[in-house]
């Protein structure tokens, strides 16, 4: 099969063939239907501390725009419905070609432009891609936040102004040491979604605590359009670069909000 991507000939519905956990029990994402949500009074904030990054990439890696340091430097998660300290390791987004299309979670039905995933390793394993595959799912934390239009987020800007640097797949620029990571996260992380799941691209591994926050965030139609530039290995935009729903079979999903 082609190189998995988000076309007719290699998208979610091909993914199956070299990844059977493509059907599995525990996939992502899903749709959060509120009506089936249940409370849970024990989930507390999240913390994350961002230290700045002096050597890190924003690139192109064909199926999504990604902001990656070269190595740790102690910029970590912890509390929420997290046990242990969580490694962050990279961003990256998922997003359409248009305002009605993008994110990967769903609200009752509902998806937003896009969605931005913060992820994280679990601190007990030796690397990430132990994490991933250290099996059940406490390996990865990832953050999800939904994107909308409405005011430019200038937290974002520093990422969104670099995109047209890195508009052809296998590119990537330096992303300058003062960028403030932590400032793209609201203040306070508390209304917040959680459940088991999966990394949503190949190879789909059910490693995943998933935390999607029930607030968007804003950022401008223009820097929406920057997302729409960027194009992917077969020169097609790559917007549409999202997952639809799976199915939740017996997980449940909990909020940590009423
Ligand atoms: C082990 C997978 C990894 C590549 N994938 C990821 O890191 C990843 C991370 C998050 C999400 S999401 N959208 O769910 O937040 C999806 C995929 C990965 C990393 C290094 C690798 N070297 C060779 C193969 C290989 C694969
Ligand atoms: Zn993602």
């Amino acid at each position: 099969m082609a190189p998995w991507g988000y076309e007719k000939d290699n998208g979610p519905a091909h993914w199956h063939k070299d990844c059977p956990i493509a059907n599995g029990k525990n996939q992502s994402p899903i749709d959060l239907i509120n009506g089936e949500v249940k409370y849970d009074s024990g989930l507390k904030p999240l913390t994350a501390k961002y230290v700045p990054f002096s050597d890190a990439k924003f690139l192109n890696n064909g199926h999504s725009v990604q902001f990656q340091p070269s190595a740790g430097n102690g910029s970590e998660l912890t509390g929420g419905p997290l046990a242990v300290k969580y490694n962050f390791e990279q961003f990256h987004f998922h997003w359409g070609n248009n305002d009605t299309e993008g994110s990967e979670h769903r609200v009752d039905g509902k998806m937003y432009p896009a969605e931005l995933h913060f992820v994280h390793w679990n601190s007990t394993n030796p690397s990430f891609k132990d994490a991933v595959g250290s099996g059940g799912p406490n390996g990865l934390a990832v953050l999800g936040f939904f994107l909308k239009v409405g005011a430019e987020n200038a937290a974002l800007k520093p990422i969104t102004d670099l995109i047209p640097k890195v508009k052809d797949a296998g590119t990537s620029v330096t992303v300058p040491s003062n960028f403030d990571m932590q400032a793209i996260l609201p203040a306070t992380l508390t209304d917040y979604y959680t459940y088991d799941g999966s990394l949503t691209t190949p190879p789909l591994a059910e490693c995943v605590k998933w935390i999607v926050f029930k607030q968007p965030l804003e950022v401008s139609a223009a820097q929406m359009e920057a997302f729409r530039s960027v194009i992917n290995r077969d020169g097609k935009p790559m917007g549409g670069n999202y997952r639809p729903p799976c199915p939740l079979h017996d997980r449940a999903v909990k909020t940590s909000f009423k």
